[in-house]
């Protein structure tokens, strides 16, 4: 078989609906594919696959930021050298927001400059403004850049999302695959699983815990009769919050285990054993490697 493979260049403000598009095309729960995973020069958002095509997403942030102290320059700069790396650039533009909206002014200024290969609009949310109004959005936004196409969507309802996935996918150039496909397909179902712990610790710890508890989805063992054992790890960052995701006598873990598996056994439609270690790894936004194994095993 021969396979394709496109990096596109996802170039959306903060709240364009990045997300949710590439949970679309992926076909997953995942908001972030992972900070594992990188090209040479920035963060792959997601990894979605269309047939023997694989479209890997990569994050722009710094292209919304005016630089102004050196570091900040740096970050745009990397930035923009992603847009010019990938094979397609994809402007994900709010429908409700106007042409000469200045984060897009921005974009749009900084593609005129550069070799971009070749880049499409994606004017999102199209399901929450007047359809009248979108044609003259879509005039004033190509006047001001000649986009190869201009796609309407709505990464919520999915509406025109499948016409720029095949789209994309048939623009991308022959070639080996970037990821593997077990890879890919493992990845989005650990990170959920992830989630979804996260997502009960902070809706039973309220606002104990600071926000910079993460989880772990370390193993995922599928057994003969379909069940799975997925074990995950609660960092967080002191000791005392570690005693509070615990709670006394291992009532809070315990009951956050039992949500989360509960959660994932719907999901996943099988018998699922949920394994939950909380650790500290102070200081691990700074220092991931370093401090990843802190701190004592709790299994609850
Ligand atoms: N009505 C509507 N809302 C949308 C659509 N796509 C995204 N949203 C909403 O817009 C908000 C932002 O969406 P995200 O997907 O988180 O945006 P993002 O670009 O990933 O944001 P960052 O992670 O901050 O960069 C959320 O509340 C979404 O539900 C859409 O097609 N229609």
């Amino acid at each position: 078989m021969s396979t394709r493979c496109a990096v596109v260049a996802l170039a959306g403000p903060p709240n364009a609906g990045k997300s949710t598009l590439i949970n679309r095309a992926v076909g997953a729960k995942v908001s972030i594919v992972t900070h594992k995973v990188q090209t040479t020069r920035t963060r792959v958002r997601g990894i979605a696959l269309q047939g023997d095509t694989q479209l890997v997403f990569v994050d722009t942030p710094g292209i919304f930021v005016s630089p102004k102290r050196r570091l900040e320059r740096a970050m745009v700069a990397a930035a923009w050298d992603a847009t010019e790396d990938a094979d397609l650039v994809v402007v994900l533009h709010d429908a409700r927001k106007p042409a000469d909206d200045e984060q897009v002014s921005l974009v749009l200024e900084g593609l005129a400059k550069r070799k971009c290969k070749r880049v499409v609009l994606a004017i999102n949310k199209v399901d929450d403004v007047r359809r009248e109004s979108l044609l003259a959005l879509a005039q004033n936004l190509n006047a001001a850049y000649p986009f190869e196409r201009v796609f309407m969507i709505s990464a919520l309802t999915g509406d025109g999302v499948e016409d720029l996935l095949a789209w994309l996918a048939a623009q991308a150039p022959e070639g080996p695959w970037l990821y593997p496909e077990d890879e890919i397909s493992d990845l989005p179902q650990r990170l959920l699983a992830a989630e979804i712990t996260r997502e009960k610790l902070f809706l039973h710890l309220h606002d104990e815990l600071p926000y910079s508890l993460t989880v772990e989805t370390e193993a995922w063992e599928s057994f003969r009769d379909g069940s799975v054992k997925i074990t995950q790890t609660i960092y967080v960052q002191r000791e005392a919050h570690k005693r509070m995701a615990i709670g006394a006598k291992g009532a809070t873990v315990r009951k956050i285990r039992g949500l989360a598996q509960k959660e994932l056994e719907e999901m996943l439609e099988t018998r699922v054993h949920l394994f939950l270690f909380v650790k500290v790894r102070e200081r691990w936004v700074e220092d991931p490697e370093r401090y990843r194994d802190w701190g004592l095993d709790y299994r609850s």
